[in-house]
């Protein structure tokens, strides 16, 4: 489904040239559920944004569904932004629009072919009695679920989740994991997660990609909580608390 080989995005610093991301290869299946886990600055939110191209590698290619994501068309590239819904750690939401007006969003943009309805969407993350109101009036969890029906509407072949629980309690983010996971299961698609929190991707991911100052350092399978190179600090915290997961 997604392919990325030897991806790198080099940033000028005040230091000089950095690269962000370093010479990056990684396959994600069809429907799989992926995490792309590291600290602050590891890299994992520019790589997510190479898949709907709101960032360009320096080098290196990524391919979605066997086509390279950089050599589209405009046409065909907004064909392909629109195939992918986005949720994002701050919401996101339109202050001065109501919770069924977030959530139509994308169909007043775009149009879709089979969208689900708003009342669906709604119902779906648990918000159905709460359309009419404003997202100040919303807890955070409640924020987040509208920022997944609204991502959910259109039906998306591939959702980007980037830090989806990171502005949550506990016990709010076991609930949003929920709704992430039961999308998954009704919808079927491909789902990226990035985080820093090692118990979303336990509870969330069959796999999972450790990112380290640009550098890919691992790929755990969670289910099997195999280890495939050798590691450091960070890395060696990741794999305790997936390796029994
Ligand atoms: N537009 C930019 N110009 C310069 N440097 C950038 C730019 N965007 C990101 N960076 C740098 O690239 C590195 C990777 O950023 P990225 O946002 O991908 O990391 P991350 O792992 O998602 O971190 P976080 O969890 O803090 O968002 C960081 O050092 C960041 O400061």
């Amino acid at each position: 489904m997604i392919t990325m080989t030897n991806v790198t995005k080099t940033y000028k610093g005040q230091e000089g040239a950095f690269n962000a991301v370093d010479d990056v290869s990684l396959e994600i299946g069809e429907n799989e559920i992926f995490g792309l886990i590291g600290e602050s600055g590891a890299g994992k939110s520019t790589i997510l944004r190479f898949i709907n191209a709101l960032e360009t590698p320096t080098e290196g290619t990524v391919e979605v569904d066997g086509t390279d994501v950089f050599s589209l068309s405009k046409k065909r590239l907004r064909q392909h932004q629109k195939s992918i819904g986005m949720i994002f750690q701050q919401f996101n939401l339109l202050n001065n629009k109501t919770v069924s007006e977030n959530v139509r969003l994308p169909l007043e943009l775009h149009k879709y072919e089979d969208p689900l309805s708003v009342g669906e969407v709604l119902d779906f993350v648990g918000l159905g009695g709460k359309s009419d109101r404003y997202p100040g009036q919303l807890s955070g969890g409640e924020k987040q679920r509208v920022g997944i029906a609204r991502a959910l509407i259109t039906r998306p072949k591939i959702l980007l989740c980037d830090e989806p629980t990171s502005a949550l309690d506990e016990s709010t983010t076991e609930e949003i994991v929920e709704v992430l996971k039961k999308a998954h299961e009704t919808f079927g698609m491909t789902v990226l997660v990035v985080t820093h929190e090692l118990d979303v991707v336990k509870s969330m991911c069959e796999r999972c990609a450790v990112l380290e100052n640009g550098h890919l350092v691992d790929i755990i399978d969670i289910v099997r909580g195999e280890e495939k190179r050798s590691y450091d600090s960070y890395h060696q915290r990741v794999l305790e608390v997936l390796k029994d997961a």
